[in-house]
């Protein structure tokens, strides 16, 4: 990893006490000395069988025992089913997409689900969450909000974890995360190395300042995550953003024909990116180093492998070649 990236990975990167550890009167002394306002965003699409217990989690520790959270909103991303329904009867408050900002019509996509999410919430700090996962979430928000609530130098945390992977049926520790560790990480690495640090870049949970997240684009589908990364960094640089580990993360898994879909849109932001001003410069210089990371029980290691393109140059060129008699050379 280069050195830049090296350093924001030993400094920026904390690990999530567990519920038992949440110290909450010194998050609520901190949110009302900063005088925040919290928005809890959940993208949803067709989520009717999981965004009812994450709402009800959510809801009971961080609404009503602790007034963490000042909204919990679920974006209904074009549901077909009864995931609003579900959503609205555990508590959150719920909008669709097409109703935010109907004079600017409405686009498919998580991106777009996010984007309007701005203008339906009031939060100065947002926590966004994919509304798929499993199993106890429920420290992942004090967790991604600590670093904002501060450290005012930090305006964008991104959650890592380890990433199990349950598809067609079969259980494995590890695994998933199959866009980010087949197409993003080494991308990222390539073209901006000093992100090679950040553990899960896709990562569907993370949070933000709304006078940042104001000031970026957001990619319509799935390119939202890796297109918010490199404009924050862009924008913050590296002394603005933060990770957190926020131990296992599970959710329910699409299949390697959506994922190659998914890693589509992946792959023409980073080139959306990649061709902006500095080109040359990105280009150019692109490759090297692919750092990856494994989790010891103890945390993230890293660990850097060597991806730089060895080619030999065309045998025309090579003069040893051309002496050779006509019948060999041809
Ligand atoms: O058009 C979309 C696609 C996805 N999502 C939501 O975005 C989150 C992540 O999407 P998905 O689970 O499809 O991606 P994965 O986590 O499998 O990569 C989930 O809460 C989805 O319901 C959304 O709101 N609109
Ligand atoms: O990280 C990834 O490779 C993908 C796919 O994860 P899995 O292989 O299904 O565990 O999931 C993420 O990517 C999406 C695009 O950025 C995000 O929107 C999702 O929230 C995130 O789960």
């Amino acid at each position: 990893m280069r050195p830049d990236a090296g350093a924001w990975f030993a400094e920026r990167t904390t690990v999530a006490p567990s519920l038992d550890d949440v110290d909450p009167g010194a998050l609520l002394r901190a949110k009302r000395r900063g005088r925040h306002r919290v928005s809890v965003v959940l993208p949803a699409r067709d989520e009717e069988a999981t965004v009812g217990d994450l709402v009800t989690g959510l809801r009971s520790h961080w609404v009503q025992r602790l007034p963490l959270v000042d909204e919990l909103l679920v974006v209904d991303s074009d549901s077909t089913d009864d995931t609003a329904r579900v959503a609205r009867a555990a508590g959150a408050d719920v909008v669709s997409t097409a109703d935010v900002l109907p004079g600017h019509g409405t686009r498919p996509g998580k991106g777009e689900a996010l984007w309007k999410s701005l203008a339906a919430t009031t939060g100065d700090l947002l926590v966004f969450l994919d509304a798929d996962l499993l199993g106890d979430v429920t420290h992942y928000v004090p967790a991604l909000l600590t670093p904002l609530l501060t450290d005012p130098q930090t305006s964008y945390v991104k959650g890592c974890y380890t990433r199990p992977l349950r598809a067609d049926g079969v259980s494995s520790p590890a695994g998933g995360g199959r866009v980010t560790e087949l197409t993003a990480r080494p991308l990222l690495n390539a073209l901006w190395p000093e992100l090679a640090g950040v553990v899960q870049p896709l990562g569907g949970e993370y949070a933000g300042r709304r006078s940042v997240l104001e000031q970026v684009p957001f990619v319509s589908g799935y390119g939202v995550e890796i297109g918010l990364l490199i404009d924050l960094l862009d924008l913050t640089g590296l002394a603005g953003l933060a990770q957190v580990d926020l131990g296992v993360r599970r959710h329910t898994s699409q299949s390697q024909e959506a994922l190659g879909r998914m890693a589509g849109q992946v792959v023409s932001t980073v080139l959306s990116r990649a061709g902006r001003g500095r080109t040359d410069h990105r280009l150019e210089e692109a490759g090297g180093l692919l750092t990856q990371f494994r989790h010891d029980g103890m945390g993230f290691v890293p660990h850097s492998t060597p991806v730089a393109v060895d080619e030999r140059p065309p045998m025309v060129t090579v003069p040893e070649y051309r002496a050779l008699p006509a019948d060999v050379v041809g």
